[in-house]
């Protein structure tokens, strides 16, 4: 299985409707790929919380419009990154969205950490409530979006139901790239699963974004690392390696469900 992981640069010296024509583009130059991935929020930027009103779109809005078509032109499963979707009642949501090789939408998912601690995206937009996975032909794709690689939880959730690969769009900030390196290293190894992490780079809402985007093994090795700039990751998956893994070193089997609270003394 090969993959890409398009870092593209969300600056806020572009806009929206550029990044989108240049991502188009980028993906359609993807044909032979089976699984493409872009960053979280990189139509109206994750730190650029004045856009979002304006930016806004509905899940078939104009970048699914653009995405669906691109998937569909170069053959391949696109993990379009997120957007910020006006929900049926107004509410804001950060939603990735996974289209089939035909440009159909096969996933949605909905945030469900909202980053902010009392600010931005956590006043400003409402977190989702479904642990989503999705089958394709080279395996099940979980969905996750950059600060939920905090919460381990979520990631049992998503082995639970089946992932064989997460696939976690991303606007991580430079300045806790080391964070960032820790956590998809050690959510790839624990679930045994790959992880592909593709974060943005380029600075907007004066947030200078990581890059480093990554594509890491259920052993927890990078099979390769981005740097800086935009770019584009490509790397080979042996699918296979999840089972292998698994019934190699089956420490999920061991797994004690019930643990009870520590009794005080
Ligand atoms: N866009 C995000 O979710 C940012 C997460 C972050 O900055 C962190 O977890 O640290």
């Amino acid at each position: 299985m090969r993959a890409s992981l398009i870092q593209l640069s969300v600056d806020s010296s572009d806009s929206a409707d550029e990044r989108r024509r240049r991502a188009a583009s980028l993906v359609r130059g993807r044909a032979g790929d089976d699984l493409v991935v872009l960053p979280e929020l990189w139509t109206a930027g994750a730190w650029a919380y004045d856009r979002w009103e304006h930016d806004a779109e509905k899940v078939d809005g104009p970048t699914a419009a653009a995405m669906s078509a691109a998937a569909r032109e170069a053959g391949v499963w696109l993990h379009a990154g997120s957007v910020v979707e006006r929900g049926e009642d107004g509410t804001l949501y950060n939603t990735a969205l996974l289209f089939d090789r035909a440009g159909e939408l096969r996933g949605r998912y909905r945030k469900i950490h909202r980053y902010g601690f009392d600010t931005g995206e956590a006043t400003l937009m409402v977190g989702g409530d479904d642990i989503v996975t999705v089958p394709t032909d080279f395996g099940v794709v979980g969905l996750a979006i950059c600060y939920d690689l905090r919460f381990p939880e979520l990631f049992r959730g998503l082995l639970d139901a089946g992932a064989e690969l997460v696939a976690v769009p991303a606007a991580w900030p430079a300045a806790r790239l080391t964070h960032w390196r820790l956590l998809t290293r050690t959510r790839a190894l624990e679930e045994q699963v790959f992880l592909l992490a593709c974060c943005a780079t380029g600075t907007h809402g004066d947030m200078r974004q990581a890059g480093h985007s990554v594509a890491v093994d259920p052993w927890g090795t990078a099979l390769g690392e981005a740097g800086t700039a935009e770019e584009t990751l490509t790397v080979e998956c042996d699918m296979a390696q999840v089972a292998r893994m698994r019934s190699e070193l089956p420490v999920l089997r061991d797994r004690v469900l019930a643990i009870e609270a520590p009794r005080r003394r």
